[in-house]
């Protein structure tokens, strides 16, 4: 058997620490992935998904348990560092783009992921043709809009955008967190399919938080199920792929 891309060994979080209102949000989770796993995250509104992804990127930290890259363990690494090997897509397309800066200076920045951001824009227009070809996958005209600073944007192609910058400089670990959810119904199908394209084109290791029933059982070859802060099914390959829409509602009640 492979070694495990990432894993949580009873993994803790609580809030409040030390006060009457302590609570623990995730409760002894215990999660295998495996290098090319497309996981589906859904669950009622509290479950427990954004804190995983929170405990993931490092930006929260666990408060038992372990959790390994590569078989390193990670616990203490801060986010900085797991910006290295982990990138991550929000829901609110301001936060993933640098408002002021244009398409392609986004695109420069993105590759310099985890490194020293230090930017030569006299490099720039070389790239053009080649940030012209990337964005174009998008199919949403951001090729046309190399030198537009992001904030005149649309919401479609700044998402596009964050998704594209999150994935330029391949990351070990891409975390979609409910991207497409502030979209509206024919833009955010069009940035799931291209989402789901450049995941498996380059075999990226994602997961993805999602309110879409219907998203969560289409894409991805594994769907986990949190409630109150543990995963109450963890389904994969043919078992997902026969889990009809009717049985995974049933999971919310
Ligand atoms: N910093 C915090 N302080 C107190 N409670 C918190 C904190 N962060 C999260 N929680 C609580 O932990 C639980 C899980 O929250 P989380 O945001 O992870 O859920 P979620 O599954 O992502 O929900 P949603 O679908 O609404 O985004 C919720 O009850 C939330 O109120």
């Amino acid at each position: 058997m492979t070694e495990a891309i990432l894993k949580l060994e009873e993994v803790s979080t609580l809030v409040n620490r030390g006060t009457a209102q302590e609570t623990q949000i995730l409760k002894n989770l215990d999660l295998t992935i495996q290098a090319g796993d497309f996981i589906t995250v859904v669950g009622t509104n509290g479950a427990g998904k954004s804190t995983l992804f929170n405990v993931l990127a490092g930006n929260l930290r666990v408060d038992a348990g372990h959790l390994k890259h590569n078989g390193q363990d990670i616990t203490r690494m801060s986010e900085e560092q797991r910006t290295h090997f982990l990138s991550r897509v929000f829901q609110d397309p301001k936060l993933g783009t640098a408002p002021r800066m244009t398409v392609a200076e986004n695109l420069l920045l993105a590759e310099k992921r985890g490194q020293h951001r230090f930017l030569k824009p006299r490099h720039l227009k070389s790239r053009l043709a080649e940030f012209a070809q990337l964005t174009a996958v998008m199919h949403n005209g951001l090729e046309e809009r190399l030198l537009t600073p992001t904030e005149e944007l649309s919401g479609g192609q700044r998402q596009a955008l964050s998704f594209l910058m999150a994935t330029l400089k391949r990351p070990d670990i891409l975390l979609l967190d409910e991207h497409t959810a502030a979209l509206d119904p024919k833009t955010s199908a069009q940035l799931m399919q291209t989402t789901n394209e450049r995941i498996q084109k380059e075999h990226l290791t994602a997961l993805m938080i999602t309110h879409q029933i219907d998203d969560a059982l289409q894409y991805g070859n594994r769907l986990l199920v949190l409630k109150d802060g543990q995963i109450i099914a963890d389904l994969q390959g043919e078992a997902k792929q026969k889990l009809r829409r009717e049985e995974l509602v049933q999971y919310f009640a």
